[in-house]
């Protein structure tokens, strides 16, 4: 039976709240991959505690890595990491986690054998054609073109050219095993313009960390020499994406939230939450002196320390015209916040969303319009014009974002419920406590 939707909140008073958030999934999936294809055991601290992560231990471990939990609490874990020869025969599943769908393939053209895959039914939309093209062109063997499909090597590397419009994952997925193929790899894109490019500096910043050498010199063109990668400690930094729906509850309800240990610098595009929420009406400050990270080598950039970040909002959001194909991930907590503003908004460069857990820009629009809005969808984005909003149900479509962004519209509109709520399990399970906790707190 499915679980009853979730009565989001509404807020009865400005919050003022600190949330510390849980590790990045992005960063908690390639810290795992490497340290499983690393010359030596290595510790990934701080790594998230979700199903994308969940998967990720899953899949390098039927690979043949041993992954040791040495230290545990419900959010976070400090994984020990024995990388294994890479066994064939496994059967992945890949959930609806693009980390996990595009990153762990090229592992498996290692192995000794096939390895097939699978996922949720919607993964088996989720666009794969061009990273699996470019693995049948470096030599693998793969008898389908989506989710499901097994792949065998032996795989030699080399140049290969694919359109990455669609997901950075593509380009990010090949970088990260790279260095194990035989001849190493150069990747070049040829296409729109790929999105999500912080996403590929991370991986980049993160190879580089474990001494792979990587030439990213040249746009849309990246070398991956073959080599060793090293065995390290990795720290996992928190997860910036999913600051947003607790940063946005400021601006919702004039009032004030922190985020403690805010890295100073970062490849996650969840930093770019400090310009967006400014142009929507936002003050966002940094306190306390940086703090360098202790005893650990954090390989996302972190290294320069970190602080609290405070967003301050008025509980009036300006609309905002803004280009989000770096940061698609942001989309749908910008458009919850876009749906209450008092001016219009427009978010462009991120047709690739509708290849995301969901077709993002039309579920967006739909429950957007679905509680008396007016959202319009565009070839690239969503325009949204203020209305006034109504209660109801707003549906996530198994979309851990899509959830949140209902529950930043509950903050300020009466009655809406969530449905499927628990489908932020993908990135953050202890969502609806967390959420409960800042609006309790004071
Ligand atoms: O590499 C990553 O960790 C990610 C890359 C991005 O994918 P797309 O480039 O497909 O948007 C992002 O949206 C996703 O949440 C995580
Ligand atoms: C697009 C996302 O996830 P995935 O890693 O599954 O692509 C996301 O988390 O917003």
């Amino acid at each position: 039976m499915p679980a009853p939707h979730w009565p989001a909140p509404t807020a009865t008073a400005p919050v003022t709240a600190t949330v510390p958030l849980p590790g990045s999934k992005s960063v908690t999936n390639r810290a795992l991959l490497l340290a499983a294809l690393a010359d030596g055991p290595g510790v990934v601290r701080r790594a998230l505690r979700s199903r994308d992560a969940d998967l990720m231990v899953s899949a390098l471990r039927a690979l043949g890595a041993s992954l040791v939990a040495v230290e545990e609490t419900s959010a976070a874990v400090d994984w020990q990491v024995t990388p294994g020869p890479i066994r064939g025969g496994a059967r992945i599943d890949a959930g609806l986690a693009g980390t996990v769908m595009r990153f762990v393939p090229p592992v498996a053209a290692l192995a000794d054998g096939p390895v097939s895959f699978d996922g949720d039914p919607h993964a088996r939309k989720r666009p794969m054609g061009p990273i699996l093209d470019a693995l049948r062109s470096l030599g693998a063997r793969i008898d389908n073109d989506a989710l499901p499909f097994t792949i065998s090597g032996p795989l030699a590397g080399g140049e290969v050219t694919l359109d990455a419009s669609g997901s950075s994952q593509f380009v990010s997925g090949l970088l990260l095993t790279a260095a194990r193929f035989e001849k190493g790899v150069t990747i070049r894109h040829v296409g729109p313009p790929v999105p999500s490019q912080p996403h590929i500096e991370m991986t980049v910043q993160m190879l580089r960390a474990v001494g792979v050498r990587v030439d990213a010199g040249e746009r849309d063109v990246w070398r991956v020499e073959p080599g060793p990668i090293a065995a390290r400690d990795m720290t996992v930094e928190p997860d910036l994406s999913n600051a947003a729906p607790f940063l946005a509850a400021a601006l919702v309800t004039g009032g004030s939230v922190t985020i403690p240990a805010w890295p100073l610098e970062t490849t996650q595009p969840g930093d770019a939450l400090r310009d967006l929420l400014t142009t929507m009406g936002a003050t966002v400050t940094r306190q306390d002196a940086p703090a360098a990270l202790a005893d650990t080598v954090d390989i996302a950039g972190a290294a320069a320390g970190t602080t609290d970040l405070v967003v301050t909002g008025t509980g009036e959001i300006s609309g905002i015209d803004a280009d989000l194909r770096d940061v698609g991930e942001l989309t749908p907590v910008i458009a919850a916040l876009a749906a209450l503003a008092t001016s219009p908004s427009r978010i462009r460069g991120v047709s690739h969303l509708r290849g995301h857990e969901t077709d993002r820009l039309a579920a967006l629009a739909t429950e957007i319009n679905r509680l008396g809005g007016d959202a319009e969808e565009t070839d690239d984005g969503l325009i949204i014009r203020p209305r006034p909003l109504h209660g109801g149900v707003f549906h996530s479509y198994d979309d851990h974002r899509m959830a949140t962004a209902g529950a930043v519209i509950g903050l300020a509109v009466p009655d809406v419920s969530v449905e499927n709520i628990a489908t932020t399990a993908k990135t953050l399970p202890e969502f609806t406590r967390m959420w409960t906790a800042m609006l309790d707190s004071r």
